[in-house]
C-alpha cells in the first residue's frame, strides 16, 4: 500500500447564498502515486471539491490535509484554456516563468517532455492548429510542468469525439504511471472511471457526503473489457440507489 498524499477530513462545505451544504461530513483519503476517479451525479458537488482543494474555498468544518511537503497541485479544467496567442512551447512554460524561471531555461525543461506527450513538432504552432487531443495534452503538460505531483483532472475529454477519447485515456493513464503521479479525475463516464482508475469512489446524491469505494485490482479490466461490466452494474446501483424508477 503506497503512503498517504491527501486527506479529507471531515469537511463540510456550504455556499453563502445556498440553503444546505453541497459538501458534508466528508471523509476520504488519496494515496501517492493512484489514479483515483470520482462520480456522482450533475450539480452534486464535485467540482466544489478541487475548489476547496485549491483554497479557492474554506470549508466551514473540517480540513483538506496534505502529507507531505509538496501541496502544490496541477489543474486541468474540462475546457482547456491555452492560451491563443502564446505558441504550444510558450503556453506549457507559463507555469514555469510564473514561478520566476527565466524563459530560457523553462523552454530547456519543457522541451524533452513533448515527445513523451505526443507533441513533438508543435513547439512552434499556436493552439488553433492543434487536434482536439493534442490541446488537452498541451493542457496537461502544462498542468504537470510546473512540479506538482498530485493533478486534478475536471472531466478533460468531455468535448473529444469517442475514438480520441478512447486513446487519450489509455494514453493518460500510462503517462500517470511512469511519472509517478497521482490524480484525481471527475468524469461522468463509468467506463472511463473504470480504464483509467486505480480507485473509484461513487457518491449517489448531494450533499456529498458518503460514497460507494471501488478497488480495481490486476488484471486490470482495461486489458479485457468483457470485464468491465461487473463495476459498471455496481457504480449504477450506487448512482441510482436514491431513485425509485428511471
Ligand atoms: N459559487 C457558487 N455559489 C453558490 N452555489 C454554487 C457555486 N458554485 C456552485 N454552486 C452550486 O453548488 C452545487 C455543486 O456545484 P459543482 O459545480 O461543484 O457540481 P458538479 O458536481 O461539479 O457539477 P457538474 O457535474 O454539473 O459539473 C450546484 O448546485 C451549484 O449550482
Amino acid at each position: 500500500m503506497s503512503a498517504k498524499l491527501l486527506e479529507l477530513r471531515d469537511i463540510t462545505f456550504t455556499y453563502k447564498t445556498a440553503q444546505r451544504p453541497t459538501i458534508e461530513r466528508l471523509n476520504a483519503e488519496v494515496y501517492e502515486g493512484e489514479f483515483l476517479s470520482l462520480i456522482a451525479p450533475s450539480g452534486a458537488g464535485k467540482s466544489t471539491i478541487f475548489r476547496l482543494l485549491m483554497g479557492l474555498e474554506q470549508p466551514q468544518h473540517g480540513e483538506a490535509l496534505f502529507h507531505n511537503n509538496n501541496s502544490a497541485m496541477g489543474y486541468m479544467p474540462q475546457k482547456d484554456l491555452l492560451l491563443e496567442w502564446r505558441t504550444v512551447l510558450e503556453n506549457v512554460t507559463l507555469p514555469l516563468e510564473l514561478k520566476g524561471v527565466n524563459k530560457k531555461e523553462a523552454k530547456t525543461i519543457a522541451e524533452p517532455y513533448f515527445v513523451q506527450f505526443g507533441l513533438e513538432g508543435t513547439q512552434h504552432q499556436y493552439p488553433r492548429e492543434l487536434s482536439g487531443g493534442m490541446r488537452q495534452r498541451a493542457s496537461f503538460l502544462r498542468a504537470m510542468i510546473g512540479g506538482s505531483k498530485l493533478l486534478l483532472l475536471d472531466e478533460p475529454f468531455s468535448a473529444l469525439d469517442a475514438m480520441t477519447r478512447l486513446h487519450m485515456q489509455d494514453w493518460l493513464q500510462k503517462v500517470c504511471r511512469d511519472l509517478n503521479l497521482t490524480v484525481i479525475l471527475i468524469t461522468h463516464d463509468m467506463d472511463e472511471a473504470i480504464r483509467v482508475s486505480d480507485r473509484i469512489l461513487v457518491f449517489s446524491s448531494s450533499p456529498m457526503s458518503t460514497y460507494l469505494e471501488l478497488s480495481i485490482e490486476e488484471p486490470h479490466p482495461r486489458a479485457n473489457l468483457e470485464t468491465l461490466a461487473p463495476f459498471k452494474q455496481q457504480i449504477m446501483r450506487q448512482l441510482f440507489s436514491g431513485v425509485d424508477s428511471i
